[in-house]
């Protein structure tokens, strides 16, 4: 079962974007059997349940390989520390509802999803349509993700790059907003934002000790609250 964390258009205080994302989003969360769901079919439903279990399984498969490419002692260490199925694990899946684009609403640079790096470890994201960049390391530009129709992105987040002390990185990235021809068209993703459990301790897996230690849950607080001045 899942609960609605939120419905918004969040304003960003700590990026520089100029506008609000045009787009809207529902935050689901795991919440114990038994408690009352207010969420809309399309997310509590069968479909959603067997697929925010793949997203699952893969991200444990997908940490469990990133431990395995930076030699940690112990390959498992990451998987352990997220316990994608218990309560103490925040990890979201969340439909994002890009709606079709009405110019006369649109402030200048707003865009359908302005740049950012995801919070979490790991995020797995499905969209059914183009419109995602990443922000290219070499090129120093954005470039676009590639679409590949049925496929899954995966991204690391804010939390994994401070944990692996700066080895892996958390992408920027951002939506734009189609191209005018397609202004009438939606877009929807649905992404899997995992995170660490809350009281695991992020301390940096390289040994560098280059970040400070800190749990999950106070990383993602101190995370929530510069960006939308609010704890989640
Ligand atoms: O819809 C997309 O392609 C990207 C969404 C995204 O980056 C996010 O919600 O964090
Ligand atoms: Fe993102």
């Amino acid at each position: 079962m899942y609960d609605i964390l939120g419905i918004r258009n969040y304003p960003l205080l700590e990026e520089t974007a100029p506008a609000p994302d045009y787009k809207e989003v529902f935050h689901t969360n795991r919440i114990t059997e038994g408690d009352r769901t207010l969420a809309p079919p399309i997310i509590d439903s069968e479909e959603s349940r067997k697929l925010r279990a793949k997203f699952e399984e893969q991200a444990s498969r997908i940490l469990y390989l990133l431990g395995v490419a930076m030699k940690l002692k112990d390959p498992y260490q990451m998987v352990k520390a997220h316990s994608f199925t218990e309560k103490k694990n925040p990890s979201n899946q969340s439909v994002v509802w890009y709606p079709p684009v009405d110019k006369s609403l649109l402030v200048p640079g707003q865009l359908r999803c302005g740049e950012h790096s995801d919070f979490g470890s790991l995020t797995l994201l499905y969209s059914d349509a183009p419109g995602l960049q990443v922000m290219s390391r070499e090129l120093g530009e954005y470039v676009d993700a590639g679409f590949i129709e049925g496929g899954i992105y995966v991204n690391i987040g804010d939390m994994l790059q401070m944990w692996s002390g700066d080895v892996l990185i958390a992408t920027k990235h951002r939506v734009l907003l189609p191209e005018a021809k397609f202004l009438d068209k939606e877009r929807v993703s649905v992404a899997f934002f995992g995170h660490a459990d809350d009281e695991a301790l992020l301390e940096t897996l390289d040994g560098s000790n280059k970040y400070p230690p800190i749990t999950a849950r106070q990383y993602l607080r101190r995370r929530f609250s510069a960006t939308y001045g609010t704890e989640q």
